[in-house]
């Protein structure tokens, strides 16, 4: 099996990630999202998995994405159960199914998320693996789902998972992807900072349900690239999004809304599906982004000199809690 990174070592290869946007050497590539069928039983999810992501590949991906949860019912009866250390080596079997299918394929994963026990703490797990099959990031889910609708949806995440406080973004073969997990999607200022960081992409793995998924899923990530207007530095607000999201029949009672879909940098829709198992294939052109950017400039009509976001990473170290991750300030001139 390939090597493996420990927490700490991606955490460093993380705050790398500051320098301007530039269009990656590969511009066109195929991404896949499996949007697959998870079930009570985690070793029948990991081979599924293997499967989905195999498939993907042979269809011509170099970028494959998992959902939420992909190897555990997104449940807070199942969290604990399922999670896995991923420093433990024979105690990871879902981690090291991904590292050995990156490494066999020869493909990027974005490896949905997984529960992750860490220091006596669990947390939403996102690992993204290079084709050579090491981990290159982590992203733990900043902003867990806690919503009570009396009589439509009660799920409290934050009664297992602990929230992770770093943005992640990460060079991969296939360009700079800024991560956030499902819940993550809604606050904008967090795909502020990865698109003020120069990412050509942001993946959302997710399982939103029927109750705000259908509301929000789409409009959600068709606005994402609008609200990703606000920045610091050599502002632009067009890229690319991904959202994959585990298929309708996944066990539960939480009922998933599916539709994992690929936007463009105009915010015309690649490529979705319905709620059914499937893998999406779409393809992904980065020149798009330049074309665009010369067409629309907003990098050059934005007003910089009256609101703007700070990354409060971007002094100090990435080690912080209680959510300082990030602010607007209105009328802070530098
Ligand atoms: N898994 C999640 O984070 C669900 C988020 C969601 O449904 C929302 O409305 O936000």
């Amino acid at each position: 099996m390939a090597s493996r990174l420990s927490s700490s070592t991606v955490d460093t290869q993380i705050s790398a990630s500051s320098e301007p946007f530039e269009i990656p050497k590969i511009t066109k590539f195929k991404i896949g999202l499996c949007q697959l069928t998870v079930t009570s039983n985690k070793n029948d999810n990991v081979a599924h998995a293997q499967k989905l992501i195999k498939a993907a590949a042979k269809q011509g991906a170099s970028l494959v994405m998992l959902p939420e949860t992909w190897n555990c019912p997104y449940s807070t009866d199942y969290f604990e159960e399922f999670a896995e250390d991923f420093d433990d080596k024979d105690g990871s079997l879902s981690f090291a199914m991904l590292s050995e299918v990156a490494l066999g394929n020869g493909i990027t994963i974005i490896g949905g998320s997984m529960p992750e026990r860490r220091k006596n703490q669990l947390h939403n797990t996102c690992c993204v693996f290079g084709p050579d099959g090491n981990l290159k990031a982590k992203h733990s889910k900043m902003h867990l789902f806690d919503i009570n609708l009396p009589g439509d949806i009660s799920f409290k995440e934050s009664d297992t998972f602990t929230a992770g406080d770093q943005p992640t973004i990460v060079d991969t073969d296939v360009g700079r992807i800024g991560i956030g997990i499902c819940h993550d999607l809604r606050f904008p200022e967090l795909a502020m900072l990865y698109q003020a960081r120069g990412a050509h992409l942001i993946c959302y793995p997710g399982a939103f349900n029927m109750s705000t998924g259908e509301l929000l899923w789409e409009l959600e990530q068709r606005a994402r690239q609008v609200r990703l207007s606000v920045k610091t530095l050599a502002a632009d607000n067009q890229l690319y999004v991904a959202t994959c999201s585990p298929s309708r029949e996944s066990v539960g009672s939480y009922m998933i809304w599916g539709h994992s879909t690929v936007v463009g940098p105009s915010s015309k829709i690649v490529a979705t599906s319905g709620h059914e198992e499937t893998i999406v294939i779409a393809e992904v052109d980065y020149s798009k982004i330049r074309q665009l950017r010369e067409a629309l400039p907003l990098e050059k009509q934005r007003r910089g000199d009256v609101y703007r976001l700070v990354d409060v990473h971007q002094q100090k170290p990435w080690k912080y809690k209680n959510f300082d991750t990030y602010e607007c300030v209105e009328g802070w001139l530098v």
